[in-house]
């Protein structure tokens, strides 16, 4: 039984922080580590002066340096692959990398896990929670080792001690990991990676009480799995899982023989634990299961969840870790309202209340003062409107806003009572800033119809395109990026510098497009396009040209591994000033006689990979971002350009976590995608592009979007879900992916005929096009052009055997 140290974390606590460092100095290292430029002891030496950096930097901002309070929470490429690594639990293919000895994963080997070797794939990539974050999904079987193998989190904790800094290590919790994990191909049927619980929470033990040995007074496992009820496990069955794990872990071992002792030298078999739940609210049941446990602090989300019911029988006992202040968003919070949500919890009963971060930082920018505040001036446009500086709160920003909040519960709201006031003026001024609130745009959307969603019947604009475009069967095409080369990357970094003129950055991105045209036209493609090279990305570049937005300089955010984006602040209503990529696409029509596709990026998507003004509902944004695009695709008619793509890579990353809001969901964001394509003539044919996700789900939305032409991701899943959609009633065209553009692999004509078969097989093969599984920006040409050769020979074969 613990005796629990409350309070924990008077002084407020926090999540997690960003890892990629504010220059994204880990991403650089990593991937001159990759290059072969630096060796695994530059990579390691970088690292550990970024984290002694950025513990010291948490106590600056307010973090209390000797009570666990700030988190150890680095990873040098995925906190779940960090889990895998802990245990040794690496798939067949990989089990040479593991040292003979204990089990142990070298640096190397953790990055050809993640990256892959030759034929043996990388683990998949999936999204984390409702985040743009991609995790790596753990292959488990009934024979996968399984124990404590990698030390990483106590010598990190050892490292941070060294520097005066107290950490709190932070692991995904060992269900959450289990739970997102699937079964490895060498499983048995029936087999769920929940099988092997008791093994995984062994392992974790056997770490709790390695830490426990160097004196670590806290430990966080997070376990966000008990927010959603869409996971493939049902509730019952992760309800059994926590019961059984935090047994194991709170109960199993001792602790809290002597918690006045400040020595290193206690007889705890474990640290104090908190066991966290961002990106929602945490299940009734999970919350009663976890306060009846030994767990001595639990974190729950209060900017995506609600004020849980009280009394929790149990919670007297533990620290009540309120997430008062969000971590997936950027705007400064009022704080006299969310000290309001943090007294609103003391009906439940709880022990102590804490202060903190709805969940990890991970997910927002360093600092706000990373940016260059001025007028809006002409040219790329990274400087930001000097109104915003005050509105906004990036990860540093956030953590002084804990730190408050933190001050104003211990000693009362007079003691902050000048923060309260500013933050409260801030927000104010928000709601009333030119810009907020443009009549124009509510007047537009506020006169919308049904009859502005909805083409005419798909029979009547398939004739009009068939006799409009002429394309032979199994048309071929591309998902719209070509590869970003380090010369398209150097211009552009020039011309935002000011280093290169307007038109010699514009006359360098047209002979792009005319090296990727001609290119397109010799490998044989049937419907062309000009490659994105004008696209730092794909939707801060829209956000740079539609007022509403602001976008930064420095306000990076890890996507996956090394990469990086800069997700544009969505801080008014959204107009398009001027056309956008007309020019772009009505040059690339001009140097070549077959159909080129125009190429946008959907509402829901901007939405998804943006942070978004949290004063209206996401719908009502949406549609303003739908009728933006809109206005950009009668342009492209205007301009004579027969096909327009709108991707919407991001329509499942936005589903809500609870079944109970999903149907809300899907008809705004489904209703936004129509109101931006609903405008066309039957002969332009609508193409939409999803991918990054397991699509299943969302079938009928995929359906209701009403495209004519669907690309979906598909290779690595071999078609699975080209079956799915057809059961599902979907007969419009559907560009399954034949090539897996995630890896360097080129796969053989052989194999995209084998892909091109199956799916054939289960649809129409009138409605099939052939296309890779997404764009081609993160390739490298000599990558691209074979495996396109190879898909155009593919479908070309094809036809002949229809
Ligand atoms: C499709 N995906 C996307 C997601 N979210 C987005 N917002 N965008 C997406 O495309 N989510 C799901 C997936 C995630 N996938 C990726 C894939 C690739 C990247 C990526 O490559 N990121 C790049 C940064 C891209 C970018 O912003 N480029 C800018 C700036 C480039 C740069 O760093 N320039 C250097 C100077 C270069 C030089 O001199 O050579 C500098 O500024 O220092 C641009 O092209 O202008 C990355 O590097 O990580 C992300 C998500
Ligand atoms: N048109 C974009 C879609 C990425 S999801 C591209 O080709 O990169
Ligand atoms: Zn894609």
């Amino acid at each position: 039984m613990s005796t629990t140290p409350t309070p924990a974390f008077p002084g407020g606590t926090i999540l997690g922080y960003p890892r990629i460092g504010r220059r994204r100095e880990l991403k650089k290292a990593v991937e001159s580590f990759w290059a072969g430029r630096t060796d695994a002891v530059d990579l390691e030496v970088t690292a550990g002066t970024l984290r002694r950096e950025t513990a010291r930097r948490l106590v600056d901002l307010g973090l209390n340096p000797d009570d666990g309070s700030v988190p150890g929470a680095f990873s040098y490429y995925d906190q779940v692959l960090d889990v895998v690594a802990l245990l040794g639990a690496v798939p067949e293919r990989f089990r040479d990398l593991l040292d003979e000895e204990d089990g142990s994963l070298e640096l190397d080997g953790y990055f050809t896990v993640a990256r892959g070797r030759g034929e043996d794939a990388p683990l998949e990539m999936t999204k984390w929670f409702d985040t743009n974050y991609h995790y790596l999904v753990p292959e488990i079987s009934e024979t996968t080792p399984v124990s404590f193998a990698d030390h990483r989190v106590v010598r990190e904790y050892a490292e941070a001690k060294e520097a005066g800094v107290t950490t709190r290590p932070v692991l995904v919790g060992p269900v959450t990991f289990l739970a997102l994990s699937k079964a490895a191909d060498e499983a048995g049927d029936g087999f769920h990676p929940l099988d092997r619980l008791d093994d995984v929470v062994a392992a974790y033990a056997d770490l709790l009480r390695a830490l426990a040995a160097v004196g670590v007074p806290w430990v966080q496992l997070d376990e966000p799995a008990l927010v959603t009820d869409s996971l493939d496990v049902p509730a019952e069955r992760l309800h059994d899982a926590v019961r059984s794990a935090y047994r194991a872990l709170a109960t199993d071992l001792a602790t809290g023989t002597d918690d006045t002792d400040d020595t290193d030298d206690t007889d705890d078999e474990r640290p104090a634990i908190l066991v966290t739940a961002p990106f929602g609210g945490l299940h009734d049941d999970a919350l009663a299961l976890l306060a009846a446990s030994d767990v001595d602090a639990i974190a729950i989300d209060l900017v995506k969840g609600a004020v849980p019911a009280g009394p929790v029988p149990g919670l007297e006992g533990k620290t009540l870790v309120a997430g008062v202040i969000d971590g997936h968003n950027v705007w400064r919070a009022d704080l006299a309202a969310r000290l309001d949500v943090v007294g609103s919890l003391r009906p439940l009963g709880a022990g102590a209340l804490a202060v903190g971060t709805s969940t990890s930082l991970l997910h927002v920018p360093h600092d706000v003062e990373d940016e260059v505040f001025a007028e809006p001036s002409a040219g790329a446009g990274t400087t930001l409107d000097p109104r915003l500086r005050d509105w906004l709160a990036f990860a540093d920003q956030k953590v002084g806003e804990v730190a408050t909040l933190a001050r104003g519960l211990a000693e009362g709201r007079d003691a902050v009572a000048d923060a309260l006031a500013a933050s409260s003026a801030a927000v104010a001024s928000r709601a009333t800033a030119a810009g907020v609130v443009v009549p124009a745009v509510r007047d537009r959307a506020a006169a919308l119809t049904a009859a502005d969603f909805a083409r005419g019947p798909y029979a009547e604009r398939a004739s009009a395109q068939a006799a409009r475009l002429n394309l032979p069967a199994l048309p071929t095409t591309t998902i719209g990026s070509f590869p970003q080369t380090p010369e398209i990357r150097k211009a552009r970094a020039a011309w935002t510098k000011g280093e290169l003129p307007d038109a010699d950055y514009s006359a360098a991105m047209r002979a792009e497009i005319g090296r990727v045209v001609t290119l397109q036209e010799e490998l044989g493609l049937d419907v062309l396009v000009h490659g994105e090279p004008e696209r730092n990305d794909m939707v801060q570049y829209f956000a740079e040209h539609l007022d509403g937005f602001a976008v930064t300089a420095n306000g990076w955010v890890q996507s996956y591994g090394s990469r990086c984006v800069r997700p544009p602040i969505l801080w008014g209503d959204v107009q398009r000033p001027a056309p956008i990529t007309v020019e772009w696409s009505a040059y690339t029509a001009s140097l070549t006689e077959k159909p080129v596709k125009g190429m946008l990026t959907g509402p829901v998507t901007i939405l998804a990979w943006s942070f978004v003004r949290d004063d209206q509902p996401l719908g009502d944004t949406a549609n303003q971002v739908g009728l933006a695009l809109r206005d950009e695709i009668a342009d492209l008619e205007a301009a004579g350009i027969g096909i327009v793509q709108v991707d919407e890579p991001a329509l499942r990353e936005l589903l809500p976590l609870r079944r109970a809001d999903q149907p809300a969901y899907l008809d705004w964001s489904v209703g936004s995608f129509r109101l931006a394509t609903s405008g066309v003539e039957p002969a332009t044919q609508v193409h939409t592009h999803l991918c990054y996700s397991e699509f299943g789900e969302v079938i009928g939305a995929i359906d209701g979007l009403d495209a004519d032409v669907t690309s979906v991701e598909a290779a690595r899943s071999r078609m699975e879900i080209v079956p799915e959609l057809a059961d599902a009633g979907y007969s419009r065209g559907i560009g399954p992916g034949v090539y897996d553009i995630h890896s360097p692999r080129v796969p053989s004509a052989d194999e995209v005929t084998e892909l091109l078969q199956l799916a054939v097989k289960s649809i129409d093969p009138a409605l099939v096009w052939v296309n890779p599984d997404c764009g081609l920006k993160t390739r490298r040409y000599a990558e691209v052009e074979p495996a396109l050769a190879h898909l155009v020979a593919a479908a070309r074969e094809a036809r002949a055997t229809l």
